[in-house]
């Protein structure tokens, strides 16, 4: 079953259409992988679905409802919630402090906040860092620290922005374990990632952008073998 539709998505800057007519769907309790080379298009990609950025033209359908040209915390409200490439915690407070920013999106109440806090913080295997200032962890604790702070919010759908960039392999090992077992636990996932290794080994589907168009779309096996791909990636000799 479908969470979410985009049609015909366009983004322009100028004279450059950083996202060119996508479309695009994401089934239900999937992970959906988004790769691509650097300045495909990825992350403008993620910024219009999320409200972060108007489209030029397309449409954005979330469970059946358009939410084309809907603000960030709207969507956050009807579950749709992203990260970013770069991390940005609140240095100064604590990690479940930070965490609880997510929280508040579902209840004033402080105690419920801090009890889901905890609990995202225990699923993104932070909770023994909950009292510690969030400026004194490391890479890893703080790309978590961005996936906790987005699933206090409850989301239904999930958009990741390359959260294992920078990682080491068993750190990425980590990361990965984690991310599928937030698709058990029913959320919906899209990652962009360029580590192809996690990518493929984790996304049940794979979208592929290159200059704002989408260019393949199927498993990994699928993706992993197509000419066009592999073109895109390193060179059009190397498809030959
Ligand atoms: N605000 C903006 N104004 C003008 N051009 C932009 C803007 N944001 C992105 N672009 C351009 O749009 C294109 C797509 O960029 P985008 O960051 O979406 O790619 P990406 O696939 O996420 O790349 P990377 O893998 O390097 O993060 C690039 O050519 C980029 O320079």
């Amino acid at each position: 079953m479908e969470i979410l539709r985009v049609e015909n998505l366009s983004k322009q800057y100028g004279g450059l259409r950083a996202v060119d007519g996508v479309n695009l769907s994401v089934e239900k309790n999937t992970i959906h992988g988004l790769i691509g080379p650097n300045g495909a298009g990825k992350t403008t990609f993620f910024s219009l679905i999320s409200g972060f950025e108007t489209p030029t033209a397309g449409k954005i359908v979330l469970d059946g409802e358009d939410i084309t040209g809907k603000k960030p915390y709207t969507l956050c409200r009807k579950g749709l919630v992203r990260t970013y490439q770069i991390v940005k915690p609140f240095k100064g407070m604590s990690t479940v402090d930070n965490v609880m920013v997510g929280s508040f999106v579902n209840t004033d109440h402080v105690a419920a906040a801090r009890e889901k806090a905890m609990d995202s913080l225990r699923r993104t295997k932070l909770d023994h860092k909950a009292g510690v200032f969030a400026g004194s962890l490391n890479l890893c604790e703080q790309k978590r620290l961005e996936v906790a702070r987005a699933l206090a919010s409850d989301p239904k759908i999930l958009l990741l922005d390359e959260v294992m960039a920078g990682l080491t392999p068993s750190e990425v090992a980590e990361v990965m374990e984690i991310i599928v077992d937030i698709k058990r636990a029913g959320v919906t996932i899209v990652i962009i990632e360029h580590i192809m290794q996690a990518i493929m080994s984790i996304s049940d589907t794979i979208s592929v952008l290159n200059f704002g168009r989408k260019i393949a779309e199927g498993g990994p096996k699928e993706i992993s073998t197509d000419r066009e791909v592999i073109a895109a990636y390193l060179g059009s000799e190397f498809a030959q």
